[in-house]
This record gives structure tokens, C-alpha cells and sequence, in this order.
């Protein structure tokens, strides 16, 4: 458990749409300093929720407190702090970038306006448009397009942000730029905090998870938790039937083949390395085996995993 302080908590979070729950007594923590993965398939209630957190839609019922505030009572205050991109970035596209946040930034009730150009240039910077900033936005590509929703979002230099399904519809490279870019302001103090149903892209970038099945918090961890040991040890050996043999006639140890070797149970990895080496068994590597964040998913979840996305698939 960390103690670091909570950034966002929700208890007993719940919208409903008629007769539909799309959010059921969601209990969300996220601490500061997380690049926190909130992963869902399509459809299990994350866009429902990012818009409760930043007072967009109203809970049915349930609590939400951001940066230590109530919301949505506090959000005239809160949200000044939070950098948010929901559901794609909304820009004029006869102006430039640079128009665009100046028009977003004189929205914004407070900053003043002789240091708004600074503002503006560092965050164009920051998501590298600032170069070619000056077309106008109906010529950007959608990565570029996204930049510039996240140049919005940085303006405040919050320390929140919240973004729903950042990589959408970007392609390889422009989800790289993203991902280098969050964990750039993640080590600078900003908290992350963002929703996927890509399970590579949660478990590439983010320190903490939760997971919403049929809008039910199903799983709430950190990374390094959630991919703890199994327990066994992988071996690599060019060898593999020749260790089968050796571990073989040892009790209580049980042995898998694995891609590239053997996957062994019931011996301490400095033993096994011992006991394969002395008896003459070629070892190229040996290391504990951690579980899969998509092993850990399809364990909670009632759907499996194949309702989840993969890399550089298309919503
Ligand atoms: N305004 C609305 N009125 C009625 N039902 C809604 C509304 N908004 C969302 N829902 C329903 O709530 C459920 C959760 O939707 P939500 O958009 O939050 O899911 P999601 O995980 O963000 O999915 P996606 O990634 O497809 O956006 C769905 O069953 C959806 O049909």
C-alpha cells in the first residue's frame, strides 16, 4: 500500500440510464504520483464515469472527491487544476492551434493574460505542434488533432489529468508520442489518470489498474501486484529434455515445457540453476515467472478478455 495522498476516490458510484446500470458502485483510488489504468471493454461504463469525475453528467448516486474536493460542488475549483480530453478534442478548423488555445485559454477564468502566450507556446511545445502550428486545424491529421486536445489540457499545467482513450484512432507512432509524453509529465509530479480497452497500452504505461466489467470495479491494484511471481521459475535451456530428465527424479517438482525451455515448480531458482548446471544441463537463463496483466484481467472479468482491444486494432 502506498501513502501517497488520494487524488481521486469514489464511493458507491452509480449512474443509471432508465433501467440501465452503467456504473454500479464503482469505488475508485487513485493516489498521486499513478499513472493509473482505468481498462474496460467497450461499452463497460469508463466514459460514464470520466464524465462524473469531471462533473459532465451527474451521478445517480454515490460519492467523488477530486484533488481532496467534493465533486461536482467544488468543481468551479477543482477543475482548474485538472487537465482533461474526453471524447475526442473539439477545435475550430478554419483556425490554427495556436488560435485554438488562445481561444480556450481567454476561457479560462484565471491566469493572466500576459503570460498566455507563454502558456501556449510551452504547450504546444510540449506535444510537438509547435512547428507546424501554423495551418489551420481542418489540415492536421487526427494524432495531430489529439495533440493539440492534450496542448489544450496542459495550459493549466494541472496536477491532474484525465484522459478517456487517448490513443484512439492514432496510428503506431502517434500513440508512441502520447505514451512518451504522459510518462514525461508523470515524472515531472502530474498524475495520470486514464481510461483504455487496450490491455498492452495499460500494461505498458500505467503503476496502478482498475478494471470495470459490466460497470463493476472488478479489480483495483498496483501494476507490480497485479504482475506479481507465479510462483514457478522459466528456464531457458537449449536442453530441455535433458533438464526434464535431471528435475525428473527430484519429489514435489513439477515441470511444463515453455516456449524456449521449461517452466518449473518446487525449487528456489538458485537451486535449480545448481542442480542443472552440475549435472552438466545447459542454462541460458532463468528467471521468475510473472503473471500476465491478461491472465489477472480474464481471471476477474465475466466477458474474457477477448472483448478487450489489442495494439494498433481500430475501436
Ligand atoms: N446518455 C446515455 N443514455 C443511455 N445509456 C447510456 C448513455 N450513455 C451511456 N449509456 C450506456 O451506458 C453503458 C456504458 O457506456 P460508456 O459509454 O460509459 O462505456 P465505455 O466503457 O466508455 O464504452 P466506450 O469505450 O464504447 O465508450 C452502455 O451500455 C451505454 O449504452
Amino acid at each position: 500500500m502506498s501513502s501517497s495522498a488520494s487524488v481521486i476516490r469514489t464511493d458507491g458510484l452509480t449512474k443509471k440510464f432508465g433501467r440501465v446500470t452503467a456504473v454500479d458502485a464503482v469505488g475508485l483510488d487513485v493516489r498521486e504520483g499513478d499513472v493509473y489504468g482505468f481498462l474496460g471493454a467497450n461499452g463497460s461504463g469508463k466514459t460514464t464515469t470520466v464524465r462524473m469525475l469531471l462533473g459532465l453528467v451527474l451521478a445517480t448516486s454515490g460519492s467523488i472527491e477530486v484533488l481532496g474536493e467534493p465533486m461536482p460542488a467544488s468543481g468551479r475549483d477543482v477543475l482548474t487544476r485538472v487537465g482533461a480530453l474526453v471524447e475526442g478534442p473539439a477545435a475550430y478548423p478554419h483556425l490554427s492551434g495556436r488560435a485554438n488555445l488562445a481561444l480556450l485559454d481567454s476561457a479560462g477564468p484565471d491566469g493572466p493574460r500576459r503570460t498566455r502566450d507563454r502558456r501556449i507556446e510551452e504547450s504546444l511545445e510540449r506535444v510537438g505542434l509547435a512547428q507546424v502550428d501554423r495551418r489551420p486545424v481542418r489540415a492536421y491529421s487526427l494524432g495531430m488533432r489529439q495533440r493539440l486536445g492534450l496542448a489544450g489540457a496542459l495550459l493549466r499545467r494541472p496536477r491532474l489529468l484525465v484522459l478517456d482513450e487517448p490513443t484512439n484512432g492514432l496510428d503506431p507512432q502517434g500513440i508512441n508520442e502520447i505514451r512518451r509524453l504522459l510518462l514525461e509529465l508523470n515524472r515531472e509530479g502530474t498524475t495520470v489518470f486514464l481510461s483504455s480497452h487496450l490491455l498492452g497500452e495499460i500494461e505498458q504505461l500505467c503503476t496502478r489498474v482498475g478494471v470495470l466489467d459490466g460497470g463493476r470495479l472488478v479489480l483495483q491494484d498496483e501494476m507490480d501486484a497485479l504482475r506479481g511471481p507465479t510462483g514457478r521459475t522459466e528456464v531457458r535451456t537449449p536442453d530441455p529434455a535433458r533438464a526434464r530428465e535431471v528435475l525428473a527424479s527430484i519429489t514435489d517438482v513439477d515441470v511444463e515445457p515453455a516456449d524456449d525451455g521449461l517452466l518449473v515448480r518446487g525449487l528456489d531458482p538458485a537451486d535449480l540453476n545448481d542442480r542443472l548446471v552440475s549435472a552438466g544441463v545447459r542454462v541460458s537463463g532463468l528467471a521468475p515467472e510473472r503473471r500476465r496483466l491478461e491472465d489477472v484481467v480474464l481471471a476477474a472479468t465475466t466477458s474474457g478478455t477477448d472483448r478487450f482491444g489489442r495494439e494498433g486494432e481500430r475501436p
